[in-house]
Formats: C-alpha cells, structure tokens, sequence
C-alpha cells in the first residue's frame, strides 16, 4: 500500500477469526549485528535484516562512502555509527530529523571523545549533528557511564569496546534503565564470539578480543509483537498466530506475553510461533517499564480501552524518544476519556480509565510509529482515523497491509 496520505480511516471487521500474521524482524536485534559484523569485517552472514527503515539507514549507511551520514530518526542508528565512527576515526558528519537534534548524545560522545575519539558538535552542544574525525589512540581502559538516560550509550560502548587495543571496564552509575537492551547487545556479541563479563551490578568488563564470522537469523520482533496482542485483547473473537514468534527471546519486550496473561491474552508457544487468544482480564494492575519502555504506549491503550486502572513506573525515558511519549498519551488518551496522570514526580503514572461512551476518533502521531501503532488497535472498538499513516515505516512498515489481512477496512 502506498502511504503518502495525511491520514487514513480504519473500521475494523469484528467477526471471529484466526489471522496468521508474519511480523518484521528485530530493528534492535539487526542493528547490533549490523554493527558487529561490520566491525568484524562483515564475513558473517545475517538472515532475515528487519525491513524496518531503521535497520535499512543503518545498512545503507554502513556501505556508503560519503562524509554525511544522515540516520533520519534512528536513534540505534545514532548512537551505534557514533561509537563505530568515533573509534575507527572515520571523517563523518553525523545527522538526523529535527527532533534527533533534539535526542541528547552527550553522554556517549564524552565517554567516547574520553576514551580517544575526536568529536564534536556542528550545532547545540550535546546534541547532533556531530562532526567525527581522526581516532587518537586509546587513551584510557575505564569508563564511568550514566545509566538512567539510555541504554543506547552503553550498548554503543559495549560493542566497540573489544576492538580497543586495552578492552575497557565500563562502570554504570545511577539507575539502569532499559536493562535488556545492555543484555540483548552481549548476547548478540556472544554470537559473533565475543564475551563480556559482569562484575558486580554494575561494571561490566570487556577484554580485547576479535569479532568471528557467524550466521544469524534476526529474531522476529516482540515490540510489533505487543500491536497484535492489543487487537487480540480489544477485538473480541479475533484469534492471531504469530509466525516464528519465540518464546525464549532475546528481547526484553518478550515481557509483553506474561504481562497480557493478567490484561486479557493467553499466549501458547508451538514449534511455529505464537497463538494468541483473549481470556478475561484483572481490573487493575501495576507495571514498572523500566526495560520495557516501547511498550508503554500498547499498555496504556489497552488498559485505556478495557476500563483497567493502570498505575505505571519507569516511564521517564519516554520523554526523549520519538516524540515526548507521556505528553502524546495525556493528549491522544484524553480523547477516550481516560486520564494519565504524573503523581511521583517523573517516578509514577496513574492512567485512570474513563467510559468510551463518547470517544474522539481521530488521532495524533507526533512522528512517531509507536502511537500509530498503539492507537490503531481502537479500530476494534469504533471506527478512527490516524494521522501520517507512513510513520510507522520507522519499524514496521507493512503493519497497515497486516491489519487489512486481520479484516481491517483502511481508506
Ligand atoms: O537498544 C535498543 O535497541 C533500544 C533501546 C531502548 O532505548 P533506551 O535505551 O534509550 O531506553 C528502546 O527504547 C529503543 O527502541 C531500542
Ligand atoms: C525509541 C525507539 O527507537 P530509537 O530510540 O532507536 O529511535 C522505538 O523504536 O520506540
């Protein structure tokens, strides 16, 4: 389907049904073993590269020789070619979209600029565009990194720290948000033969040692995973099997299952994928998204929608992301009568559901394919419309052409 519509209607068929759906790949699975393979002289062979526009910038990036490289609003995208770039010595400009210059990097490039690269900022101080130049040998083997802005940071350093002639210790200060993300990066080093170690809660030391070839398949992706489970959950009757979607992920997202089991789907795993089936659901809960952040948005429509009071934690990395996340779900969930409402300050949510008796129906994206996408399942409740429809592409870009195959009317 060609999205270049400003918005399109969705009503959606409600009579039960099973849909077998295929979802895209991991666009954080495949840009770590983009990155790696590269920085192991791409001998290894990646299966099934997420078509995520995300993993497609960092592809093309990676095999295209200019001085600029433009990463759109890819933040993995960002923050990984930074750390490649910075320690190879690579003569790069780095960019993005106007909000990836609102995306704080500081915190990397002064670990980086620390460790020996050369790199400084074309525009607002901390901030990209960065202007990366000549590695200057490596200056020291230790670093003290916050952990409580993003993971990114520590994962971009995670994967370049083996190539440095010394290794590194990296030592994480404060609390650690997104904690898979760092675990999810080891595990993907471990493929390519490279081990880090934890000493403690929070040092991790990574000893100089060369990237292997290796073949890997991408794993399916459990963040557009959690969409299917919100039509599952909102559209009584429809039953969807998700292909080759595993149980024993490496994402942390993979959370989603065991936390729908208490919001209303079942989840059984079989040698294909996952069947996914409503069952009833509790009239209130208590999540902490601390390393689950992309799914905060599914949540709190689905609790929104299904009259669930929802008090939810570790929400604070939303406000740096695509767009600021908090302050898009107070305005867009305001229209179904529900209300998120800060009560610890940045520590504690309240989402307060109201009655769908009224409901606007027409939603606000905010350039980011996480509310299309977290909104889009409301089409099994009444009929709506979503704004910038192609925004999704940034992860999933055939979720409208699935959503048709799950019986939904787009126009
Ligand atoms: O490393 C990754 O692949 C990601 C880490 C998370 O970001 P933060 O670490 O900034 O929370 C997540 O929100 C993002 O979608 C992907
Ligand atoms: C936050 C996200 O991505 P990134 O930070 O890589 O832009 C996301 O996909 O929800």
């Amino acid at each position: 389907m060609l999205l270049n519509d400003n918005s399109i209607q969705i009503q959606a068929n409600k009579s039960s049904h099973l849909v077998s759906i295929a979802l895209p790949a991991s666009k954080s699975m495949a840009n770590r073993a983009l990155i790696i393979n590269a920085l192991g002289g791409n001998k290894g062979n990646l299966e099934r590269l997420s078509e995520a526009r995300d993993t497609q910038t960092m592809h093309r990036l990676l095999l295209l020789n200019e001085p600029v490289w433009d990463v759109l609003d890819a933040g993995t995208t960002m923050r990984f070619l930074t750390a490649y770039a910075g320690v190879l010595g690579l003569d790069k400009t780095l960019t993005g979209t106007p909000r990836m210059q609102e995306r704080p990097i500081g915190i990397l490039v002064d670990a980086l600029c620390e460790l020996g690269a050369n790199i400084s900022y074309s525009g607002k101080k901390g901030y990209p565009p960065l202007k990366i130049g000549a590695f200057g040998g490596q200056r020291t083997d230790s670093l003290t990194v916050r952990g409580d802005i993003s993971s990114q940071y520590i994962s971009a350093l995670l994967m370049i720290a083996p190539i440095l002639p010394r290794g590194l210790n990296i030592t994480l200060e404060g609390k650690i948000g997104s904690r898979p993300y760092i675990e999810m990066t080891r595990k993907v080093m471990e493929r390519f033969g490279v081990r880090t170690f934890w000493k403690g809660e929070d040092s991790i030391e990574i000893p100089p040692q060369t990237y292997l070839s290796a073949d890997i398949t991408i794993e399916r992706d459990w963040s557009a995973a959690s969409y299917w489970y919100s039509i599952v959950a909102l559209g009584d009757g429809t039953e969807v099997f998700l292909e080759d979607l595993t149980d024993d992920s490496i994402q942390g997202d993979r959370k989603m299952a065991d936390l729908m089991s208490k919001l209303g789907v079942e989840t059984v795993f079989t040698e294909k994928g996952a069947h996914l089936r409503q069952i009833s659901h509790n009239s209130s809960a208590e999540i902490d998204f601390s390393d689950c952040p992309d799914i905060a948005q599914t949540i709190a429509v689905i609790c929104a929608a299904k009259g669930i009071r929802c008090v939810m934690l570790g929400l604070e990395s939303l406000r740096i992301k695509e767009t600021d996340r908090i302050a898009a779900l107070q305005l867009e969930l305001a229209k179904i009568g529900s209300k998120l409402t800060e009560t610890r300050n940045n520590e504690e949510w309240i989402l307060e559901p109201g009655n769908l008796t009224k409901p606007e129906s027409s939603f606000h994206t905010y350039h980011d394919h996480r509310m299309a996408m977290a909104f889009a399942p409301l089409a099994w409740k009444f009929p709506i419309s979503i704004e910038d429809p192609s925004v999704v592409n940034k992860s999933y870009p055939g979720f409208w052409d699935d959503l048709k195959k799950a019986g939904a009317i787009i126009s």
